[in-house]
């Protein structure tokens, strides 16, 4: 979970560029919040200015004049909180959209060619729209431009890329994912009151972006992209890849999810071999990462590993986020594999793999009999564990993918042979016994020591 430290207070904020925050045209389950009144006075950044109008800086925006080019790096506000500069694009647009000067990083080539017109920065953003992070929704936000173009460029080359951002919040990623010269790009936000700010961005990059307000964890990917996308799962991944920062506790569980949607090739993958960059809780990162005999190996490890290609890419220090979350931060690059190291049902695999973690600690026998009936629960164990090749004291970290190989097309067998196995399901024979006061069996006094 992440935490938030020191909340900036919501205040009245005067913008330094002149902005009308529109009522968002996404398609909101729920009407956005009102934008702060005194928001509503400034004009869009994205109209030219009128004649002899003056922006806070003293700019002027008259026909045929240039305007003065701010500093590198420079936050236009000041919104942006000391060690967190944001960089925005320095394109300038003349009255009639005509570009000027082009962003610093486009013109040193490292990001893509397209860019967007002048916006207020994502600091700007947060404190116009009074977006304090919420510890609910365990919101953090990064508000320097050149690590959310460092997550961006770990998904590869996106020209004419189609992109689903989930949790965009204020929009830094969703910027630097805008300058790669995406062709469509959608939003999938949880909480209403970053829509005004998104749509501002939308309006940014006509007909490119799509906002939907809803949740991640129910939202129909199947659907989200054109169909003429789709490849063949053999072929290379197709032009579409996801990209998001979320909070620990949707991450954690919607890569479950997605996993689950690799092995069953549904979800984001009814297109192929769909990439994904996400970010976790550094630990969590580490875990799906985890080599044999690592430290971290765990179910996320097999479960991760054997259906995609995990690269842990790089770690961003809690302090790069605001608010600050006790923890860091790792950016997490998948890609589906063409074939799944264990080819049997995600069901069957996460159950033998989960059974096998069960007691981290102790011989992996331990785990394992937990598949198994109390009635013939040692014999069924040495039979699983010998046709299998395991050696049965070693520690499940110590476990290779083709010992979960063996593992599972042991497992797959014997439920073939007895169909009633697979139901089986420890838990619930534990807390039947518990219910009827049986005395307490060794199984019953040992905790598990399952990963969360
Ligand atoms: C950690 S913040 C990151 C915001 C932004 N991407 C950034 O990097 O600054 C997570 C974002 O995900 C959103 N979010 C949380 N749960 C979500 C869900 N289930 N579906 C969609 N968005 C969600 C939050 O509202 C928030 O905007």
């Amino acid at each position: 979970m992440r935490h938030r430290r020191n909340p900036p207070p919501a205040r009245a904020y005067e913008p330094p560029l002149p902005l009308t925050p529109r009522p968002a045209h996404a398609h909101t389950q729920h009407p956005p919040p009102p934008a702060p009144s005194a928001a509503r006075r400034m004009r869009s950044p994205l109209l030219p200015e009128r004649h002899g109008q003056r922006g806070r800086r003293g700019s002027t925006c008259a026909p045929g004049r240039r305007k003065r080019r701010p500093r590198r790096g420079a936050s236009r506000s000041g919104a942006a909180p000391a060690g967190h500069r944001t960089r925005v694009s320095s394109s300038w647009f003349l009255p009639g959209g005509k570009e000027q000067e082009r962003c610093p990083m486009a013109a040193r080539g490292k990001v893509a060619a397209f860019n967007l017109p002048p916006l207020p920065t994502v600091g700007e953003i947060i404190k116009l729209f009074r977006l304090q992070a919420q510890k609910q929704l365990s919101q953090n936000f990064l508000l320097d431009l050149r690590l959310t173009d460092k997550i961006v460029r770990q998904a590869g080359k996106l020209k004419n890329a189609h992109v689903c951002e989930v949790g965009p919040g204020p929009g830094g990623i969703t910027r630097s994912i805008l300058n790669a010269d995406v062709e469509q790009l959608l939003l999938v936000e949880k909480d209403p009151r970053f829509i005004p700010g998104l749509q501002m961005l939308s309006e940014a990059a006509p007909g490119k972006v799509r906002i939907v307000h809803g949740d991640i964890l129910t939202f129909k990917m199947e659907k989200a992209f054109p169909k003429h996308l789709k490849k063949n799962w053999e072929d290379e991944p197709p032009n579409i890849h996801i990209i998001g920062n979320l909070p620990f506790s949707v991450s954690t569980p919607l890569i479950i999810k997605w996993l689950e949607n690799v092995s069953k090739k549904n979800g984001p993958f009814i297109y192929g071999r769909t990439q994904m960059t996400l970010t976790f809780q550094k630990e969590v990162a580490e875990r799906l990462t985890a080599n044999t005999g690592g430290k971290q190996r765990s179910r996320l490890s097999i479960m991760s590993q054997h259906l995609c290609t995990v690269e842990n890419r790089f770690v961003i220090p809690g302090q790069a986020f605001v608010p600050k979350p006790e923890v860091d931060v790792a950016v997490v690059h998948f890609t589906p594999l063409v074939q799944p190291k264990i080819q049997q049902p995600f069901e069957l695999v996460e159950k033998v793999v989960r059974s096998a973690f069960q007691f981290r600690r102790k011989h992996c026998f331990r785990g394992i009999e937990t598949l198994f009936p109390e009635s013939e629960r040692l014999k069924k164990t040495e039979e699983l564990m010998m046709a299998a090749d395991v050696d049965p004291t070693l520690r499940p970290f110590q476990l290779s993918m083709s010992h979960f190989r063996n593992l599972c097309n042991t497992y797959r067998k014997m439920c073939e042979e007895d169909p009633s196995l697979f139901a089986y399901n420890y838990r619930e024979e534990l807390k039947q016994k518990k219910r009827q006061h049986l005395p307490k069996s060794i199984s019953q006094t040992e905790q598990t020591e399952e990963e969360n």
